[in-house]
């Protein structure tokens, strides 16, 4: 691989997981897509010559494929090599047709984005498993299969010496008219990416983009929702499919190479991934300065590496990406300040919704019953036969010395830890075979000791998200539930003064309070709460002991991990203590701050 593949390739791994996150784009941004059509249109008239109206055609029809992989580029943080190889794929699926089979073109046209989408979610179902490397490695396998199948594949495809003579859409014959139905498929590839970002699918896409497993405890099933986005991705890359075989009118099996695979990569990610003009001007930025300098192969080549690397250096998020991002600092400097929060006075009573966030459970059924829990890393024995039973309108406190275990049995309850021994059952159901996206349907709701946020999103955006099982209709764009309980959480939380800023612009107790209402959005049943109180001003913490004391009345149960003794004892019915993964107490607050064993492990004199 040419340093240039691997500057490009590490620029597109580092940036996507830092930086470079697709973020919700605002309601009027399909407005962009007004100027570019109108600009594209116009090209023609003032463009005239054949070559160029079809360097433009061109540019046009590897923006559709490069729109179809921005949304696992962008979106989902997926490097992929396959895109080209799927295009090819659409390609030949419309050549084989009408030109062996005598298929209309019309119908082959339809085919070859069916056979595209089964290619795509062919190679989804290989490799959504894997993340990061593994995956593009396995993108990149695509393509040399796909390669070599074409090329071998001589009955069919002619092999090696490709297909000449493709057919051109009837009605579009010419090189303008290809143009302008180019044009009209990109127009509809932007509307319905406008759409997709702003969707569920995209919500849920950026949610996994930036935390996997925040996003299984939101309840979104990760696997399901990267194979539908790719289905998709496929399928857009399918509609410029037998565009380009019209275009090209001579068909190669190099047309699938990992060169050019490579290639639509570098058009997004110098054109700005994740926005909505990125990949079309990075084509046309590309393509068109480098066919600008076709006369010489060095120095197009010179030209296309100059280009690369003058973007990687100085467009952090690609041409369209660093414009955008240096309008909003503008625009947020132009922008009155925000209100600021005014903590509640701990005196003073918290204005609790009127609305039921969770159904009543029935105090003192049992919910969460746990046997023998056992996890062990390697030689460690994380948690030790651990038993444990929480009841409906329990908060149950989880405690212990740093490395006792807590965050572990956290994990096996929530799912996200697994390999471990014994039984657990939750509202009747056999915890075992849950997956962690269906352990927060089922109604485990849970935070984490460290944050994990969508920290490029504002903090309506992340309840928006993490409310997501609870919208009108899964498939709705509609940003609140619609029974105004995001509203009730940002007034719970106190953080209605900054809905609308990025997380990553709080303070860490604000994000703290983030990450209980992205809980809370789940509208769990259990709640685990790992150190919620941690870094919370005194001022701060009536306010959530509250609403924890309130979550409890309503029938939740919450499993609290929690240093601040004073807090946690005030709270809490029942406490367990762990050490060294053994539960080496349990018993009413009064009963563990007297307990010898707790006070020599954990407590100490002072607290006791
Ligand atoms: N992924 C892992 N791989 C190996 N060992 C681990 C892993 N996670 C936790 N452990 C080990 O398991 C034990 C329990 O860790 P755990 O984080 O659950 O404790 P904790 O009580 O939550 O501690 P703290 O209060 O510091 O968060 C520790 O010895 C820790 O080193």
């Amino acid at each position: 691989m040419s340093v240039m593949s691997k500057a490009v390739l590490t620029r597109a791994a580092s940036g996507l997981s830092a930086g470079l996150k697709a973020r919700e784009p605002g309601r009027r941004e399909w407005l962009t897509i007004i100027p570019i059509v109108v600009v594209c249109a116009l090209l023609p008239l003032v463009i005239q010559g054949r070559y160029e109206v079809g360097v433009m055609t061109l540019i046009l029809i590897y923006a559709i494929a490069a729109y179809g992989l921005d949304l696992v580029l962008g979106h989902l943080g997926l490097v992929s090599v396959a895109h080209a190889a799927l295009l090819t794929v659409g390609a030949y699926t419309l050549v084989i047709l009408t030109t062996k089979y005598g298929v209309g073109y019309w119908w082959a046209a339809i085919a070859a984005v069916g056979v595209t989408t089964l290619a795509g979610l062919l190679l989804a179902g290989i490799t959504m498993r894997s993340r990061g490397h593994y995956f593009s490695v396995s993108s990149l396998a695509f393509a040399a299969v796909t390669v070599v199948v074409i090329t071998q594949w001589t009955s069919l495809t002619n092999g090696a010496s490709g297909i000449y003579a493709i057919p051109t859409p009837p009605g579009f014959d010419s090189t303008v008219s290809l143009f302008y139905l180019s044009l009209i498929v990109l127009t509809a590839v932007l509307v319905a990416m406008h759409l997709l970002t702003r969707s569920t699918l995209g919500r849920n896409l950026r949610a996994i983009h930036a935390d996997e497993v925040l996003a299984a405890s939101l309840g979104i099933n990760v696997v399901a929702t990267k194979l539908k986005a790719f289905t998709v991705s496929a399928a857009i890359v399918g509609l410029a499919g037998p565009l380009f075989a019209s275009w090209i009118s001579y068909i190669t099996p190099s047309s699938a190479s990992i060169m050019e695979g490579f290639n639509l990569l570098v058009y997004v990610i110098i054109g700005g991934s994740a926005t909505l003009a990125g990949p079309l001007v990075g084509v046309a930025l590309v393509v068109g300065v480098t066919e600008a300098f076709r006369f010489t192969e060095l120095f197009q080549t010179l030209i296309f590496s100059g280009i690369v690397f003058l973007v990687l250096l100085f467009f952090r998020g690609g041409v369209v990406g660093s414009v955008a991002r240096a309008w909003s600092r503008v625009a947020v400097r132009r922008r009155p300040p925000e209100p600021a929060v005014v903590p509640e006075s701990g005196a003073g009573p918290v204005a609790l919704p009127h609305l039921r966030p969770v159904e009543r459970g029935e105090p003192g059924k049992v919910l969460f019953e746990a046997r023998s829990l056992t996890k062990k890393y390697g030689g460690v024995t994380a948690v030790s036969d651990v038993s444990l039973t929480a009841r409906e309108g329990e908060i149950i406190g989880v405690i212990g010395p740093n490395g006792a275990g807590k965050s572990t049995l956290f994990g096996l309850i929530s799912g996200v830890v697994g390999g471990w021994t014994g039984s657990a059952t939750f509202a009747g159901r056999d915890l075992r075979r849950l997956a962690v996206h269906e352990r927060a349907r089922l109604g485990i709701g849970r935070t984490f000791q460290t944050n994990r946020l969508l920290a490029d999103e504002t903090v309506l955006q992340n309840l928006v998200t993490a409310g997501y099982l609870h919208r009108p209709g899964r498939g709705s764009r509609s940003a609140d539930p619609g029974d105004g309980f995001l509203d009730a959480i940002l007034d719970l939380t106190g953080l209605r003064a900054k809905a609308n800023q990025v997380v990553s612009g709080l303070s860490i107790e604000e994000q703290k309070l983030v990450g209980v209402g992205m809980a809370l959005a789940v509208r769990p049943r259990m709640l685990l709460l790992d150190e919620p109180f941690a870094g919370l001003r005194e001022s701060e913490t009536p306010r959530l002991m509250r609403l924890l004391e309130w979550l409890r009345d309503q029938g939740m149960v919450i499993l609290l991990v929690e240093h601040k003794m004073r807090v946690l004892m005030s709270l809490c019915s029942h406490v367990y203590v762990l050490d060294s993964g053994q539960l080496i107490a349990e018993g009413s607050p009064d009963e563990i701050v007297n307990d010898p064993r707790v006070i020599s492990a954990y407590l100490g004199t002072k607290n006791a």
